[in-house]
């Protein structure tokens, strides 16, 4: 079973995906983290995230293993990550990774941007996971002072709006619900209500 999640930032996919590998006893990846590591490589360069050469050459050589999640989480690297998924070269770099980790026996969860529409068309089910820009503001700045990061609300919500605009207006597979996904909107769904509802949904496949 391969369950596809897809959805603009801080939606809650990427909880949903968690917890549904855990239901289902699924390996998961969450892809965004890939880009996040591509834009942290490039900036480890000294490159701009926009230098398509510097990007596809890090994307190139990724060591999906050595992946350090704390160190890719921040708002910064959201942005960076953003600019570099918009360059086909670093796409293309790591659709195999993607594939493969789907084509896993016995399936797996994966939740990014492009699951349901391109790494995995045939899935078995695609959510597409939405909620307004304010609540994904909220929650993405209560995580990120959890973390000990120091921004404004304002600034988040701008980097929300930001991102969402340029990961859905980019030509290389932009943010979008497949036809046949189940759309899912966590605006007034706390994480548990959210879990259980996308469980009624894989439930009805
Ligand atoms: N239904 C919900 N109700 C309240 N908080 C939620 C809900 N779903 C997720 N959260 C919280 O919102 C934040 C963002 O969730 P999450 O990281 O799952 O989103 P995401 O869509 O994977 O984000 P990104 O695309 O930026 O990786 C987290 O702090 C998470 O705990
Ligand atoms: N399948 C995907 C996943 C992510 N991206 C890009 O990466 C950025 C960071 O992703 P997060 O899920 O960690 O927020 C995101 O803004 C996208 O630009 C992608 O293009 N495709």
């Amino acid at each position: 079973m391969i369950i596809a999640l897809d959805g603009p930032a801080a939606s809650g996919k990427g909880t949903l995906a968690k917890k549904i590998a855990g239901q289902f006893g699924l390996p998961h990846l969450d892809t965004g983290l890939l880009y996040r590591a591509v834009a942290r490589g490039v900036l480890d360069r000294g490159a701009d995230p926009g230098d398509t050469a510097a990007a596809a050459a890090v994307a190139a050589a990724l060591d999906v293993a050595a992946l350090d999640e704390d160190r890719l989480r921040g708002a910064e690297m959201g942005e960076a990550a953003s600019r570099v998924a918009a360059i086909p070269a670093v796409r293309a770099a790591l659709f195999d990774l993607q594939r493969a980790f789907a084509a896993r026996p016995g399936g797996a969860v994966l939740d990014g941007r492009d699951i349901g529409t391109v790494i995995c068309p045939d899935a078995t089910v695609k959510i597409f996971v939405t909620a307004t820009p304010e609540v994904r503001a909220e929650r993405r700045y209560r995580e990120l002072q959890g973390r000990g990061e120091s921004i404004a609300f304002a600034d988040v919500l701008a980097d929300i709006r930001r991102r969402d605009a340029r990961d859905s207006s980019r030509t290389a597979a932009p943010l979008a619900a497949a036809a046949d996904a189940h759309l899912l909107d966590t605006t007034t769904l706390d994480i548990d209500a959210a879990f259980q509802t996308a469980l009624g949904i894989i439930g009805r496949r």
